[in-house]
């Protein structure tokens, strides 16, 4: 088993990643602090990993009172409605202040559980049980929590770090693959906004991680999950470098928001919102080539889009951007790569004239 450190003060915690740890009760019930527990899970999940999820928490002298809520599945349910059912069990089961909000499942329910255990009584503790390659990457790390409204993705949420992270690989034999491919996406971010060497190896090693190779899977999510914790770690709350994550989402969200969510897996709208990222980065002159070819060519090998939508106007994307998080002030800034690969800016500082050039270029 591997452990990845999130250090961050008094809400430092660890990732665990290996083989079989869904099943190991004491390494869960140590970051338990009270005796009551609720499990939100959605319908896909309930009947693969729910019963083993209990039984782990019942394990030993156990002095738990275990509970679950099991959510209806799709993106298209992560809004304020359907998170009103979690707190509806939540005071059913007259849960206290010393609860723990177990996420079960992928990057819906981690960024759902986690804004419901924000908010119920104001803050209850929170543990995130990853079962995507999105969900272990990238969303259980970090503490961004929370719901889209039509108008925009991730709109309502909070920050709010879990105690644990748990991440067993095995769980990854049940995803559908491409659900697995929308997961890589993210750890190619990784690779373009920091990390070469990741880039270079996912180059090397794609068609080890489509084919679910454990150890290859595993080397992957640790590493993503290094380089999570190194930039959560340094900017917590997204004053700075943390919106480096953010490489192809604004682009990203656009697609999401605009398509009805759930047509474009989250994944696969960050893959082609990277590719917009780059090309504009390009014609800013701020990179070579060779480095939007190859981004190009690795999405294309992880089996991701690399252009947005049929039928996307520059419009549609105008609409959804001008309500993006990192505008400040009226102003829209991006995450474009700048320099070698491996290296990026949070900017607003580039010619408008660029980007419509970008927009136009992907919607016809
Ligand atoms: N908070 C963050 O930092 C952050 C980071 C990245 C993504 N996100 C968010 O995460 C969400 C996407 O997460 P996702 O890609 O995990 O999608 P998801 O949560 O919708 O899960 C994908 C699908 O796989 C199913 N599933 C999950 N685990 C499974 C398993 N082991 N076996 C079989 N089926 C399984 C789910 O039921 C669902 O149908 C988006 O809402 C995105 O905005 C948040
Ligand atoms: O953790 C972060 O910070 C990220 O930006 C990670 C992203 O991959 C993730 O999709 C996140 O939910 C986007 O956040 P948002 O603030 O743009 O909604
Ligand atoms: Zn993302």
């Amino acid at each position: 088993m591997k452990t990845v450190e999130v250090p961050l003060d008094d809400r430092s915690y660890p990732i665990n990643i290996g083989s079989g740890i869904l099943d190991d009760g004491s390494m869960i019930q140590r970051h338990i602090p009270g005796n009551k527990v609720l499990i939100v899970t959605n319908e896909t999940i309930a009947p693969l990993y729910l019963e083993r999820c209990y039984a782990a928490l019942r394990q030993g002298d156990s002095r738990l009172q275990i509970e679950h809520v099991v959510l209806p599945d799709g993106e298209q349910y992560k809004s304020l409605d359907v998170l009103q059912k979690v707190w509806d069990k939540a005071l059913e089961a007259r849960l206290d202040r010393n609860a723990t909000f177990v996420a079960l499942g992928g990057g819906v329910i981690g960024d759902m559980t986690g804004f419901a255990a924000a908010a119920y009584q104001r803050g209850v503790h929170f543990i995130q049980v990853p079962t995507t390659v999105m969900a272990m990457v990238d969303s259980s790390v970090g503490g961004k929590t929370g719901v889209n409204h039509p108008l925009g993705k991730n709109m309502i949420g909070a920050f709010y770090q879990p105690r644990v992270v748990q991440i067993d690989v095995e769980t990854l034999s049940t995803l559908p693959k491409r659900e697995l491919a929308s997961g890589l996406s993210e750890i190619v971010k990784y690779g373009l906004i920091r990390d070469p060497q990741l880039f270079a190896w996912l180059e090397q090693n794609m068609d080890k991680l489509l084919a679910r190779d454990a150890a290859a899977m595993t080397y992957a999510i640790e590493r993503s999950c290094v380089n999570k914790s190194e930039v959560v770690s340094a900017d917590e709350r997204e004053g700075g470098v943390r919106a480096t994550l953010n490489l192809g989402h604004t682009f990203g969200h656009a697609m999401e928001s605009s398509q009805g969510y759930g047509v474009w897996l989250h994944g696969e709208a960050v893959a082609a919102g990277m590719v917009m990222a780059a090309d504009m980065s390009l014609r800013l002159g701020w990179i070579e080539e060779d480095i939007l070819h190859r981004t190009i060519a690795l999405l294309e090998m992880a089996e991701l889009p690399t252009k947005p939508p049929q039928g996307m106007t520059v419009a549609d994307f105008k609409g959804f951007m001008a309500v993006d998080k990192k505008v400040l002030d009226g102003k829209l800034r991006l995450i474009l790569l700048k320099g070698p690969l491996g290296n990026c800016d949070v900017t607003g500082d580039f010619d408008p004239a660029v980007l419509e050039q970008t927009l136009e270029a992907f919607c016809h």
